[in-house]
């Protein structure tokens, strides 16, 4: 695990935002993993810019969300296909048909789950995973005690992780209780991982990470045993 320490949340996005257009830039058939909540919100702006300044084109680009809620419609302000649509793939040069994320609004959750990984298969895995860190260590919406083998699946999310959602939503009661999210083999696959953690509210999950144990109670360990993973922390997450 490679640690990069950043200013504050600006310089992470930007740090993040070169890693991920570099490999951009060395391949011709770029597959992207993409992250939804607030902390990679800076990285998105930043590859805007650069697509706005002519530096890069994602016409080519394919993309795969980690998550999706279970029965909030796509339409929905935080369906985070609307995220999406609305941080990142409207304002670049990406094609609809290559941006996937799952249907949480499928008749058939389970036949969603492995058409997923079908299509992730077939993009020939994702080489550049962007993922952020829940305050409980989860990763996509793998909660403590996903075992490390899982796939793409359906989770009941526990409280915590409504409550910490809940700031998007008019109310907690609005927060969806499930989600699709990749499984934690399925996010182990991809060839790079870039983990962002900024901010004061994730010190202590960070702190958790950095002490090495390895263990399914905080799902976001197993990151130590992937050959390729670069942890950007600000300064305030790192408790500087
Ligand atoms: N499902 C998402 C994750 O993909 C995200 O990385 C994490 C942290 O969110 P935030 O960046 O808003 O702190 O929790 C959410 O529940």
């Amino acid at each position: 695990m490679e640690w990069m320490e950043a200013e504050d949340y600006q310089d992470m996005s930007e740090k993040a935002g070169e890693i991920v257009l570099e490999e951009m830039r060395a391949r011709s058939l770029p597959t992207l993993g993409l992250a939804t909540g607030s902390t990679p919100e800076g990285l998105y702006q930043y590859l805007i810019m650069q697509y706005q300044r002519g530096k890069v084109s994602y016409r080519k680009t394919r993309t795969f969300n980690l998550d999706e809620y279970v029965d909030l419609p796509w339409e929905h302000p935080n369906s985070y296909y609307h995220y999406m649509k609305e941080k990142f793939f409207s304002h670049v040069d990406v094609q609809d048909k290559n941006t996937y994320l799952p249907d949480g609004m499928a008749e058939n959750l389970e036949k969603e789950c492995m058409k997923y990984e079908s299509e992730i298969a077939a993009a020939g895995g994702v080489v550049t995973q962007v993922l952020g860190l829940g305050g409980n260590g989860h990763i996509g919406f793998n909660e403590p005690g996903t075992p490390f083998d899982s796939r793409t699946h359906v989770v009941d999310l526990k409280e915590s992780t409504r409550r910490a959602n809940a700031r998007f939503f008019p109310s907690l009661e609005e927060v969806p209780k499930q989600a699709i999210t990749m499984g934690i083999e399925t996010i182990m696959e991809s060839k790079r991982i870039l983990l962002l953690v900024s901010g004061r509210n994730k010190r202590e999950a960070l702190a958790r990470l950095m002490e090495g144990e390895v263990s399914e109670e905080f799902p976001a360990s197993v990151l130590w045993r992937h050959p390729n993973v670069q942890v950007i922390a600000d300064r305030e997450a790192l408790g500087k």
